[in-house]
């Protein structure tokens, strides 16, 4: 359910339906109802249930007064009251049973939305994830499916029961008397009027909340975030001071918005009271003139209520209604997305890529259109190689790796792995031969055994600390309190940034890929830590073709095969000496980080 297969790969991540009405947004909402058959069954028929109960209940007092209070007949007044009794307890289970099912009915539907949201994610290519803030994506899987859930929760159940007691007062009221229903209408559309208005203020000051809300938020999430940075900066007092402002913004909203909201309930009230006495002075003297009973006017008093409420509930739902679409149509726009496709072509076996020799052919790309990042690249990488890609920031080392990967792909030329194209690889089999070393080490919540069997999931315990030994992170682990179970904290903030890459190299020695890519892989560390590290690259490069991305030409002497990229194009190769002879860019770049580190 939710997914779209098919479709060309270089579409991914492009929207291709987008139901952007209300009617096929509920289409599809309903869609996922429907699957909780049963809930939806119980749902229904409870509300029925407790809406005719309620239906029942004035008239059977009405009936009360006439038939057994006026003519004073009290066994009769009893066995009326237990009636009455058993109806309103009757009434009271049914309703209970209904928000229970009503709750599982809207749980299940918002978890299966929520599911196939996130397996949407993962299918989705690098590049949606590329344009989007993280924030915009968690809010989706959050805020906008709670919306969807409230509403469902509520208004499944309301719509019935609105719909059931306004037709059923009406019906009722009809059937005891039709002066005492036109009496009872006069005051209805008072009542509707002057909810609209206040509605309408209600709403925008609300939605202004909302706003208000989301400045806060985002304003402390900044700062939360960029915390080291606004205390290096001294920026603390400002930052409070910018906060008071927005803060003081969401409070006026806010006083607005609540006390609105907050006199809905006596306004309505005095309406309610209003009619109440409309009725009875009419239903008085219809009473006098014998054209009604005194039951009926009580049983008037009460419809009047069920009347005029499901009419404020059916405007309040429209509104929530309004909201829940918003927040469905968000979640939906991700759906529609296309995965990213698992190629048309069968997969080839993993045997097949076991040389690692990798060559790219004249390739271009751009990220967009209407720019070229790279513009013509070709190398040829035998296997058990190691490729060092130097050059300047933006040059478009990083792009090079974003295409052998297929997180992108060529916009012309060919890349080939053991002489097969790429692009007729299974995208997960080629991965599968990929180990990335990143430079922002990532560790995911979990024993730090669990992190390092990412890498092969069937490893076991031996393996997995046979890979930390190779990888140096052996020694600093045995020394942690609980060693291998140790918990890392989110995203391993328990553990230094060097210890973290180690631990990434470890699970890329479990992987046992072919092709390795190191990209910065040594940055930011000291040097204790950076010449373990250098030491676990150079066992993890052992055999593999490995591609190294390094900013410090210190640690890629030893490269097969130098690329120098610069602005898309590789303009310089060979080995360290041969480029240092050439006297190029290379040699430049060299010289002024010998001269940098020798100060
Ligand atoms: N996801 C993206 N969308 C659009 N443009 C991008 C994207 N990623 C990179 N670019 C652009 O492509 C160009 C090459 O980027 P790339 O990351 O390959 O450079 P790099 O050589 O790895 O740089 P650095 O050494 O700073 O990491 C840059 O101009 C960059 O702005």
């Amino acid at each position: 359910m939710g997914f779209r297969p098919g479709g060309g790969p270089q579409h991914a991540g492009v929207p291709k339906v987008r139901s952007k009405n209300a009617s096929g947004t509920m289409r599809r909402i309903w869609g996922y109802l429907k699957q909780q058959r049963q809930a939806l069954f119980w749902v229904i028929l409870c509300t029925v249930l407790t809406s005719v109960f309620a239906l029942l209940g004035p008239y059977l007092i009405g009936r009360m007064i006439d038939d057994y209070v006026m003519p004073k007949q009290f066994d009769g007044f009893v066995r009326m009251g237990m009636i009455l009794l058993g109806v309103y307890l009757l009434s009271a289970l049914f309703t209970w049973f209904q928000q229970y099912m009503a709750s599982s009915l809207s749980q299940n539907t918002v978890r299966d939305m929520r599911e196939d949201l996130f397996n949407q994610y993962q299918r989705l290519p690098v590049q949606f994830f590329d344009q989007k803030t993280h924030g915009e994506l968690m809010s989706r899987t959050t805020n906008d499916i709670s919306n969807v859930s409230n509403t469902l929760n509520q208004t499944v159940v309301q719509l019935i029961s609105s719909v059931l007691m306004l037709v059923g007062s009406l019906v009722m009221m009809l059937t005891l008397s039709l002066w005492m229903t036109l009496i009872t209408m006069l005051t209805i559309p008072l009542v509707a009027f002057i909810t609209k208005r206040i509605s309408k203020y209600m709403r925008h000051y609300f939605s202004e909340q909302q706003k208000q809300l989301g400045e806060v938020n985002g304003f402390v999430q900044e700062n939360i975030s960029g915390l080291k940075v606004v205390k290096v900066f001294g920026r603390e007092e400002k930052a409070v001071e910018q906060f008071r402002e927005i803060n003081e913004r969401l409070r006026a909203i806010g006083v607005k918005a609540q006390s609105l909201s907050g006199s809905m309930g006596p306004m309505m009230n005095t309406m309610r009271n209003i009619s109440f006495l409309v009725i009875a002075v009419f239903g008085a003297v219809f009473a006098y003139h014998d054209m009604i009973t005194v039951g009926v006017i009580v049983s008037f008093l009460n419809y009047s209520n069920q009347f005029s409420q499901p009419i404020n509930q059916l405007a309040n739902q429209y509104n929530m209604f309004q909201s829940a679409i918003a927040g469905a149509e968000r979640v939906f726009e991700v759906l529609d997305l296309e995965p990213e496709i698992s190629d048309d072509t069968a997969p080839k076996s993993q045997q097949a890529l076991i040389h690692g020799e990798v060559v790219f052919e004249d390739v271009c790309f751009g990220y967009k259109p209407e720019v070229d990042v790279l513009k013509g690249v070709s190398l040829h990488a035998h296997p058990g190689q190691m490729i060092a890609l130097v050059g300047p920031t933006g040059a478009g080392k990083t792009t090079v790796i974003n295409l052998l990967t297929r997180f992108y792909d060529i916009r012309s030329g060919r890349i080939t792995i053991d002489g097969e194209d790429i692009q007729q690889l299974d995208k997960q089999a080629l991965r599968q031969q990929i180990g990335l070393v990143l430079q922002d080490a990532y560790v995911f919540s979990g024993t730090i055994r669990d992190n390092i069997r990412y890498g092969r999931l069937d490893a076991t315990d031996r393996e997995v600390e046979e890979a930390a030994r190779l990888a140096n992170a052996d020694v600093f682990i045995r020394k942690l309190p609980r060693g291998y179970d140790t918990e890392l904290s989110a995203e391993g903030s328990n553990l230094s940034q060097g210890q973290r890459q180690l631990l990434t190299i470890a699970r890329a020695v479990l992987a046992n890929p072919c092709i390795l890519i190191l990209d910065e892989a040594t940055s930011s560390v000291d040097t204790r830590t950076e010449l373990h590290i250098q030491e676990a690259m150079k066992t993890l490069m052992k055999g593999r073709t490995s591609f190294v991305i390094a900013h410090r030409l210190s640690t890629i002497q030893e490269a097969d095969a130098i690329l120098v990229i610069q602005d898309g194009q590789i303009t310089e190769q060979g080995t360290h000496d041969q480029l240092i002879a050439r006297n190029g860019f290379y040699n430049h770049m060299y010289q002024n980080q010998f001269a940098a580190s020798a100060q």
